[in-house]
């Protein structure tokens, strides 16, 4: 009996080959398949080598990733909890978040690993998050963050600041209204990545060319948007997750789940946070040690990577959970999803 119950939890737990390509039924036509660019399992461990640090007994804490969240509020209290969390799951050393007096001690008591600054909403939010700045490696701006005006201000004056200081910054969710506001905000910082659902793209496009994009063209109007918004990164989340700097294209279709819970896109964009930073890191790195340009861009490969990390999450959280799956579950398979893609 308990041979069989070995055997048949080690069947369950064995890895399941990834398809080196999308499958085609995913795509609306052969055409539109083609215009996708994806990565086989070994050009994706290639990739994640290329920009994840090693883990080593004689670095201190912070040279693995500092990064802060800058969301939460009164009716938002999971969005930054997630993305923080996953970040640090992922293996930065330190994950802050920015948020609302209210949602504080809230998101605190989800976690004691993280740090939580209840400035969001003061009068003098501006300052209190800027003398935190100099400490950042990047920043996720978005999740949970709301709508409200002075809020937006404050998120504005901090993207301001954080470009000054050359950091990745990853925008999302609450984020993107703001971007979709003012995209100058942005424009022709090649340090950011904007991760719109289908929504949230359809918004920023319309904003910008007047009208709605060909859901039959999705490359051709991803790339448009990043020329026009000057080169930053965008990740066209979906069926398909499409990422273009306006001159590469890059699709992850590996399949994820079924399950559309809502905090997915917080897992993407906390990971992707942290991604951002050891790709940026290993960019420069590259550029010192005098070597060729990589194929894709720095942005390119924390967002390919989060969004293949954040995907293999779902597959394996559905596998346990099923209908039930939340994001709290995707979140505890950070580790082996993790180990599974990119070692
Ligand atoms: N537990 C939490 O605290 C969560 C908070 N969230 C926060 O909630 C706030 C509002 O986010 P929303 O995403 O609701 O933004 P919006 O209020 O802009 O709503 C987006 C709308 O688009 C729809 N939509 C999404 N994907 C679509 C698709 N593929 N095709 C067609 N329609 C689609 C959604 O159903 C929704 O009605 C953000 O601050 C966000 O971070 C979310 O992150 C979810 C979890
Ligand atoms: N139809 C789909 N099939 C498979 N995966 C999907 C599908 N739609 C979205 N995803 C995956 O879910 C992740 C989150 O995307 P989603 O569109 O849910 O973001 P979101 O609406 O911003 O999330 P949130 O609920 O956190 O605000 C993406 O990385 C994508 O890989």
């Amino acid at each position: 009996m308990l041979s069989l119950v070995a055997a048949v939890f080690a069947n369950s737990m064995k890895r399941p080959a990834i398809p080196s390509f999308p499958a085609k039924d995913l795509f609306n036509s052969i055409e539109q398949m083609r215009k996708m660019t994806t990565l086989n399992a070994g050009q994706l461990l290639e990739m994640a080598k290329s920009v994840i640090p090693p883990l080593q007994y004689n670095k201190h804490k912070g040279q693995a990733g500092r990064v802060a969240v800058i969301g939460g509020c009164k009716e938002y209290t999971g969005a930054p909890y997630f993305a923080a969390i996953s970040a640090l799951k992922a293996g930065a050393d330190l994950s802050h978040v920015f948020c609302t007096d209210e949602a504080a001690p809230v998101i605190k008591s989800y976690s004691p690993e993280l740090i939580v600054h209840p400035v969001l909403d003061s009068d003098h939010s501006v300052e209190e998050i800027l003398q935190w700045m100099p400490r950042f490696h990047s920043l996720i701006v978005g999740p949970g963050l709301g709508r409200e005006e002075h809020i937006l201000k404050t998120a504005s004056a901090v993207i301001e600041q954080a470009k000054e200081n050359k950091l990745p910054i990853v925008i999302d969710a609450d984020g993107l209204f703001l971007v979709t506001q003012n995209p100058a905000l942005i424009k022709g910082y090649t340090n950011a990545i904007l991760t719109p659902n289908v929504a949230e793209f359809g918004r920023l496009y319309k904003k910008i060319f007047n009208k709605d994009p060909d859901p039959e063209e999705p490359v051709v109007t991803l790339k448009q948007l990043c020329r026009e918004l000057g080169h930053v990164t965008i990740v066209h989340k979906g069926i398909h997750d499409i990422i273009s700097n306006g001159d590469k294209v890059l699709t992850y279709s590996m399949h994820g789940s079924p399950r559309r819970c809502g905090g997915q896109g917080d897992l993407l964009s906390g990971s992707m946070g942290l991604f951002a930073v050891w790709a940026k890191w290993a960019q420069e790195e590259n550029t010192k040690e005098g070597n060729s340009p990589p194929t894709y861009q720095h942005g390119m490969k924390a967002a390919y990577l989060a969004c293949a990390l954040t995907r293999e999450c779902s597959r394996r959280a559905f596998e346990i959970n099923g209908r039930s799956m939340t994001t709290t579950d995707m979140i505890v398979q950070i580790h082996s999803a993790f180990e599974y893609l990119f070692s």
